[in-house]
Formats: C-alpha cells, structure tokens, sequence
C-alpha cells in the first residue's frame, strides 16, 4: 500500500496516481504527459472539451487500454504490470457507470442486478442475501418499486439510476463515471448529480467523474481537474478555477 506522507492529502490517502501517462492512437498524442491523483473519498471531476482524450484516460486506468509510458497506480497497484486475472480482481474494487446506461435489454430489473453479483462475486450464492442486496441498492437509488421493470418501462433517468445501483451492487471502493448526466434533461441531471454525492457518502466511495457538465463540477466536486492537450493544465477547487484569469481556464466557465 502507498504509505509515505507525499501520498496522502488532510490525512486522506492517496488511491489513484498517475505520473507522466502517454498514449498515441492512431499517430495522434492523445495523453501527452497526463499527471492526476485521486484521494480517498473524494470527488475528482475531470473536465475537458470533446475529443480531449477524457475517455482513453480513464480506460488506460482500468487497464482496458494499454499505456505507452508512464506509470497508473490504483489501490496500491501498478495496472501495467498486472495480468489479466489480477485485473481482473482488481477491477471488483472498480464501479464504472459509462455514457448510456447499457442495460440488458431482454433481463428485468431485478435480474440486471443480479447479474454482475452472480457472476463476480461467486460468495453471494445465496437467494436471500441476493434478495437482500438487489433491494439496498434499488432503494440506495431511491427505486425499489421498480425491482421488476424492464428496462424498456423506465424513464431515461431511471435507467441512469438502476445502472448505478447495478454497480454499487458489488459495493466498489471507487466509482468511475464517463459523462453521467448526457441526455437527461436539466431537472433530472440534477438528481443524478444528487444522487452520486448522497451514494458517495452512504457507501463511502470516492468517484472520479470525467464530464463536459460543469453542473457536476460545481456541485459536487472536491477538486476539479482540466485537461488539456493530452495534459492536467490545472488544478483546484472548482471555486478557485472559475475566479481564475487565465484565458484557457475561464473558457471552460
Ligand atoms: N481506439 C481509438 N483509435 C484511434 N483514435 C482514438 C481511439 N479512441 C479514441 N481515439 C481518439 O482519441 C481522442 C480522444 O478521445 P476520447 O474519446 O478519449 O475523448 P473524450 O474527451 O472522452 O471526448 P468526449 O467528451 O466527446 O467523449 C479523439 O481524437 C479520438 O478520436
């Protein structure tokens, strides 16, 4: 574990770190020295305009895309040096609500949820206890009547928020989240937004949301990172950022 003071923020720990992190596709340099850290319990939003590499960062974090240099630390773990089985087990500490809900389609609700607990986490074989975990985080989202919906009864916020309890299902230690709010109209992504801050706190997670909607930022972050040209071109409180001068901060605000 990552022990040393450097590592550590108002005696938070520090879970994620990324150093000098490289990735080209396709010729281009899409992280061209990205630097970023992740403390316990916090909510780090990462902004950035469209095409600004937010996605391809965060799937180098998760080792579901290789890195070309530099070094990704979650939990205490280099993720370019584990195999596909310890990412694998690493990856049960993950969350990850990604842009569109991505439900099954052809599975209710209740077997949506169930389906990610069935499969990684073999210990909860048990139908009650099943039963039990699939209702806390129907009702964490405020939406246990819903446990036999399909998906194609429920609005779009409340598949937003059914994917959420599908992943706090294997209670994750930390919760990534790409654009949570695109496509909700301004009243229910301001419940979702709601909603991640009352779960980081009931679940004591921390949340690392990559985002155009500067809403998220000032609403619920901690600390707001903005990357730029493959690069964190600054860091702070969102309060800090938006009183900033510098040109390219304030175009963001
Ligand atoms: N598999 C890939 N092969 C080649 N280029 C890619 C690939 N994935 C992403 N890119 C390119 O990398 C750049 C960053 O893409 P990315 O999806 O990370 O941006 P983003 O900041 O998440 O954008 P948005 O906010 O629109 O989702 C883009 O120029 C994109 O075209």
């Amino acid at each position: 574990m990552l022990s040393d003071e450097s590592h550590k923020k108002n005696g938070q720990q520090k879970i994620i770190e990324v150093v000098q992190l490289h990735k080209e596709l396709s010729g281009n340099p899409v992280l061209n020295g990205f630097d970023m850290s992740l403390y316990d319990g916090e909510c780090l939003v990462v902004i950035g305009k469209s095409g600004a590499g937010k996605t391809v960062m965060i799937r180098c974090l998760v080792g579901l895309m290789t890195v070309d240099s530099g070094s990704v630390s979650i939990l205490g773990k280099s993720i370019p040096d584990l195999d596909q089985s310890q990412l694998d087990h690493l990856r049960l500490d993950i969350g990850f609500l990604f842009q569109g809900s991505a439900l099954y389609d052809s599975m209710s609700v209740r077997e949506n949820l169930e389906f990610p607990l069935r499969r990684l986490r073999k210990e909860y074989a048990d139908k009650d206890a099943v039963d039990h975990m699939v209702r806390d985080a129907l009702a964490s989202v405020g939406l246990e009547h819903a446990i036999d919906l399909m998906p194609s009864e429920l609005s779009g916020g409340m598949k937003r928020r059914i994917a959420l309890a599908r992943t706090l299902i294997l209670r994750p230690q930390i919760i990534f989240y790409d654009e949570p709010t695109t496509g909700l109209d301004p009243i229910t992504a301001k419940e979702i937004i709601k909603l991640i801050k009352d779960i980081q706190v009931k679940y004591k997670t921390s949340s690392l949301i990559i985002t155009h909607d500067l809403n998220i930022a000032k609403l619920i972050s901690d600390r707001v990172v903005i990357l730029v040209d493959g690069q964190n071109y600054a860091e702070g409180t969102y309060k800090e950022l938006a009183a900033a001068g510098d040109p390219v901060i304030k175009a963001f605000f």
